[in-house]
């Protein structure tokens, strides 16, 4: 399988050279030449299997004519070492719990496959040293910081926010030193997304350093995000409650909710997809409107959804071009929503007081966006993303709730370390000065 860049101005790649790569020469973000319907028996046949047999299927799919299939066998195996369950909260209302891997956030299936495909390649290539770029809101680089640590030859720079990520997220990525480089950007999300960007354009710093990404922009982190969709449904089915199903995500960089697109795309029937914002609503409104405007971030309860300018708008668009009327064809799939901090806290005390169930402000975005949808009828079963632990969040969340939330040991071991981190502004020039020091 060859992979394409959405600005169609690069090569095609192979799957190694578009993982080394991240980002494509043009700016545009890599996407499969392919993306295979699988059988719709394969797919009813998904509510007898485990995850890792599901992610199997996908990930040979994506993946099966570029690396042996023991390999890639083993990498879904390890990645996928924890559960992705499906909770029923009330009625036909269901929550897929995407917080039970190592860093207690989605991230930690994209990251953890990513990490081992990458050390795969280079190995295999002989590369010895490689240098990983990541902005980060706050969950990404919890989740490839403890992918990539301690792997020699590997050096990961995440950049974040400063202020604007959860204590709790700060202390995951900061504290833990050798291979890990903290650093502290002077702007938002979207600028340390900008300056990642740049740095795989600059010819003198490309010449000196092997550069990739591990946010979505990266195939191999963005893909395998597709595979909790998959099982989402097959836990749905096993209950006979797969027919009709609509999904709402919550949404920041648009990785998440393409992945899902991409999903129903190789078959898996989901009838309808929520994008759910926050303040940071440039998709909704996209979506009400027809026209694509990013703006500058403002910060809210759900930091990591702080986005002003989605990376992967532009896969979304990739997508649907087929259509001839692209927008029309996307509003048919997708609809949207946005809410304020003030609607978030009180659907986290509506769901906390009800039914005993403590969102994240992540998830409760979701949430209110799926029970307020008009897409969502009895008859239909509805799923939302819940993308991260409460607990991370876990000042906001026992101030809204009145708690003490506990923070799970996988946590509070990372809160034990020492916050060490370098402050930068967000001048691409100090950035690259930094990286050939
Ligand atoms: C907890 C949480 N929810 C939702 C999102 C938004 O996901 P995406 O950036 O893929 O749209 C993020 C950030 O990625 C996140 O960390
Ligand atoms: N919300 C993310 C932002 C980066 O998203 P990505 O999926 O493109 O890596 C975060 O938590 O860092």
């Amino acid at each position: 399988m060859k992979y394409y860049s959405t600005n169609k101005q690069a090569p095609l790649a192979s799957l190694q050279q578009a993982v080394i790569k991240g980002l494509a020469e043009d700016k545009g973000l890599y996407m499969p030449e392919n993306i295979t319907a699988l059988d719709s028996h394969i797919i009813s046949s998904m509510k007898n299997m485990n995850l890792q047999q599901i992610g199997n299927i996908i990930a040979q799919s994506f993946f099966g004519d570029s690396i042996e299939a023991d390999v890639l066998n083993n990498i879904v195996n390890e990645t996928l070492q924890f559960d992705i369950p499906l909770i029923n909260l009330h009625d036909n209302i269901y929550s897929l719990e995407l917080f039970h891997g190592p860093t207690l956030a989605f991230k930690d299936v994209g990251a953890r496959f990513m990490a081992r495909l990458l050390k795969y390649f280079i190995k295999k290539k002989g590369i010895k040293d490689i240098n990983v770029l990541v902005a980060t809101s706050g969950d990404t680089g919890s989740a490839v910081a403890n992918g990539f640590f301690g792997v020699k030859g590997i050096n990961v720079y995440i950049l974040y926010p400063k202020k604007k990520v959860s204590d709790i997220q700060e202390y995951q990525f900061t504290t833990l030193g050798e291979n890990i480089f903290a650093l502290e950007i002077n702007g938002t999300f979207d600028d340390c997304q900008t300056l990642v960007k740049s740095a795989f354009m600059d010819k003198e710093l490309n010449s000196k350093k092997c550069l990739t990404s591990a946010n979505s922009i990266n195939i191999a982190r963005f893909l395998p995000q597709s595979f909790y969709y998959f099982y989402a449904y097959a836990q749905l089915d096993k209950i006979n409650k797969a027919k009709k199903l609509v999904v709402s995500v919550p949404c920041g960089n648009l990785g998440n909710l393409c992945a899902g697109l991409v999903a129903h795309k190789m078959g898996l029937p989901i009838e309808h997809f929520i994008a759910a914002n926050n303040k940071n609503n440039v998709f909704s409104n996209y979506l009400k409107t027809g026209v694509f405007i990013p703006k500058p971030s403002v910060s809210t309860y759900a930091n990591a959804m702080d986005v002003g300018n989605p990376s992967n708008f532009e896969r979304i668009t990739d997508l649907f071009s087929i259509y001839s009327s692209p927008y029309q064809a996307i509003t048919k799939q997708i609809s949207g929503h946005s809410y304020n901090d003030t609607r978030v806290a009180k659907t986290m005390q509506h769901v906390y007081g009800t039914y005993n169930y403590i969102l994240d402000p992540h998830g409760a975005i979701a949430y209110q966006a799926l029970i307020e949808d008009e897409s969502l009828k009895i008859d239909k079963s509805g799923v939302f993303l819940e993308t991260a632990h409460p607990a991370k969040f876990k000042n906001i969340v026992d101030d809204i709730l009145g708690i003490d939330i506990n923070v799970p040991d996988a946590l509070q071991t990372f809160m034990r370390g020492k916050k060490q981190s370098i402050e930068l502004e967000k001048d691409f020039t100090e950035f690259k000065n930094y990286l050939l020091h």
